[in-house]
């Protein structure tokens, strides 16, 4: 029981350096030459010290030596050992301002190979990562201390050797005393040290549970100062409920903070407090020892500097290893998300087997992770090349799931979907996504240039702004754009120094135009393309339609029956399933949903 108890704690203790060798291999990858700096300035660091006191001895040794040889006494020995002390010393600062050099810049390096790392890693993951609360969490909290973390460990691990060194380099001249005064000094270190651990994995488990909380915290931040929420915020007036809760937070986290903090200063202080009494019974000791004349005078100011130079080294290991339980937490949290599973992209399909079969959609039902209920089910479509479908459906009924199925961000739980005889998951995705051009409800405005948020359409044409001119023809953005101060060059949004803000239909507009920059996409997927734009937009977009998108199939959602009328075929959906099909006039002819919703928009407008 006992020995399982002391396994308990030693594994404990030695969590702090579950990361350690991990962090190293970061920074070892980084920069090699850099961590080979570190790690040789952080020896002779360690070891200076004993040798500056080794020397100190030296000094007074000979001076005491020579003293008693009265005016014949030897003059250059005392002065050599001085020189000596005095090299050594410059050395150790050189070392330490040497260290504190080479950290500033692994800390760029590894700042930037952090961020980048992350930011790979979020490229390869699927939507449904960025869907999870709990995922979330982890990104955010991997890259709020990306800069600092990674590297505050390898310091820490490394000033952790560096004072082992000096300890145990201490801990040599001083055996030469008494064997027993080492082995009492380290014990009397020990309760600080098994104190030190226990309150730092206290403060991780701390850490670690309050995630949510942090980044609820984070969130009210956002909403506070983001220029996208600010006019929301201001009229509804927000600002001090939210304020509030961001204060309740703060005072809910500081409660336990203070509380582990008075204990563990507390407590730390009493239990150093041990092995300061040692130290000084120790040197009580030797100052026995001194007068008795046992040891030499020089002796004594080495035990001296040993002691005074052994407690503060005491010390600042200590907080090292407070230190590096934070780091581990991050540094755990950070290896979370870096070794979250990546889906492999799969599917090698680059032409289909049957280019005139278009779409078909076989019987698909798709349930999202964590949801109890459906979102589609036993959906089945056909859409041949170049036609045209109209979705339509009350709030949630799946229209924009149905989208997400098709342009892969999510794969069915059953049934298939075919794009020309093949099904869409053998496709290689790279070819897939190229074919496509989508514009969603939630589209992105980029703080760029117009032209630039055009090109995105399709980055491979980014900066040609020819296909930006016909893509916003296509879009009806050109007359707009032409009154911008900088045409297309104008810088979009009020992030950067001259943006320029659009209104909400505008940027539609924009959005739209994207989507047609994609030439060689023969699948048109619009999610409410228009349901910003005034009533002349529309209706242009309404009558040049079927002659911009001659070739392609369209998906077209739209709660808008004047714009649901241009549709070859119209689908209506209820609670994810299709309940109606047909053309416009098949559907009011058979009188049913479709109809009905039909009828009650356009009584609207008599
Ligand atoms: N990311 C998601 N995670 C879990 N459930 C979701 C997610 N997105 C949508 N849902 C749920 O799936 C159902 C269908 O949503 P979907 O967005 O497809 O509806 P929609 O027909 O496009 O609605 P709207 O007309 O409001 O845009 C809804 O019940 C919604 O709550």
């Amino acid at each position: 029981m006992k020995t399982q108890k002391t396994r308990k704690a030693l594994r404990q203790s030695l969590a702090v350096f579950r990361y350690s060798g991990r962090a190293i291999a970061l920074v070892w990858t980084t920069s090699r030459s850099l961590t080979i700096i570190l790690a040789s300035l952080t020896l002779i660091a360690g070891l200076l010290p004993a040798a500056i006191a080794y020397l100190g001895k030296l000094i007074v040794d000979a001076v005491v030596f020579s003293a008693q040889a009265g005016i014949n006494g030897d003059i250059s020995r005392p002065l050599l050992y001085v020189a000596l002390e005095a090299i050594a010393v410059m050395l150790l600062a050189g070392s330490q301002r040497g260290l504190i050099v080479c950290q500033s810049l692994l800390r760029a390096l590894l700042g930037q190979r952090v961020n980048v790392l992350i930011l790979e890693k979020a490229q390869t993951l699927d939507l449904k990562y960025f869907e999870d609360s709990e995922f979330y969490d982890k990104l955010l909290n991997a890259r709020r201390e990306a800069s600092v973390r990674p590297l505050s460990l390898v310091n820490r691990t490394f000033g952790l050797v560096q004072s082992a060194l000096s300890l145990v380099t201490y801990g040599i001249l001083l055996v030469k005393f008494s064997v027993w005064a080492v082995i009492v000094l380290i014990v009397a270190a020990m309760p600080a040290f098994i104190a030190e651990t226990k309150f730092a994995t206290q403060a991780f488990r701390l850490f670690s549970w309050r995630a949510p909380e942090t980044r609820q915290q984070h969130y009210l931040e956002n909403l506070l100062a983001r220029e996208d929420y600010v006019t929301e915020i201001k009229l509804f007036q927000l600002g001090g409920m939210l304020l509030r809760r961001y204060r309740n937070i703060f005072h809910q986290l500081y409660g336990e903070d203070r509380d582990l903090t008075l204990r563990r200063g507390l407590w730390g202080y009493l239990l150093s407090l041990v092995s300061t009494a040692a130290f000084y019974l120790a040197y009580a000791w030797i100052v026995i020892e001194t007068v008795l004349g046992k040891i030499s005078l020089g002796d004594m100011t080495m035990y001296l500097t040993v002691f005074r130079q052994g407690q503060s080294t005491f010390a600042a290991a200590l907080t090292s290893i407070g230190g590096m339980y934070e780091d581990n937490l991050y540094l755990s949290n950070l290896y979370d998300f870096l070794e979250e599973e990546s889906p492999q992209p799969w599917g090698t399909v680059t032409i289909g087997i049957n280019p005139e079969d278009g779409i078909r959609f076989e019987n698909v039902s798709f349930t999202y992770p964590g949801n109890s209920k459906p979102a589609l089910n036993n959906i089945s479509l056909h859409l041949k090349p170049g036609e045209k479908l109209a979705i339509v459906g009350e709030n949630g009924s799946g229209k924009t799931t149905l989208i997400k199925l098709l342009t892969r961000l999510y794969a069915p739980d059953s049934g298939k979907i075919f794009l020309d005889g093949v099904d869409l998951q053998e496709w290689d995705i790279e070819v897939l996504r190229r074919r496509i051009g989508v514009i969603f409800q939630n589209f992105v405005r980029y703080q760029f240039t117009v032209g630039e948020n055009i090109g995105v359409g399709d980055v491979e044409y980014l900066d040609d702004s020819h296909r930006w001119q016909n893509a916003a023809q296509k879009g009806m953005a050109e007359p707009f754009i032409h009154q911008l101060p900088d045409n297309f060059s104008t810088q979009l949004g009020r992030w950067f120094k001259g943006g320029h803000e659009l209104s909400g239909g505008q940027w539609q507009k924009i959005a739209l135009s994207r989507a047609f920059m994609r030439t060689r996409a023969d699948i048109l997927v619009l999610d409410e393309p228009t349901s910003a734009m005034d009533a002349q937009a529309e209706f242009d977009i309404f009558n040049h339609f079927r002659t911009v998108t001659q070739n392609q199939m369209v998906f077209l959602i739209s709660h808008r029956f004047s714009t649901v009328r241009m549709a070859d075929k119209i689908m209506v959906i209820e609670a994810g399933k299709v309940v109606e099909q047909g053309t416009h006039a098949e559907l009011l002819a058979a009188d049913g949903q479709y109809a009905k919703l039909f009828w009650l928009q356009a009584a609207g407008y008599q």
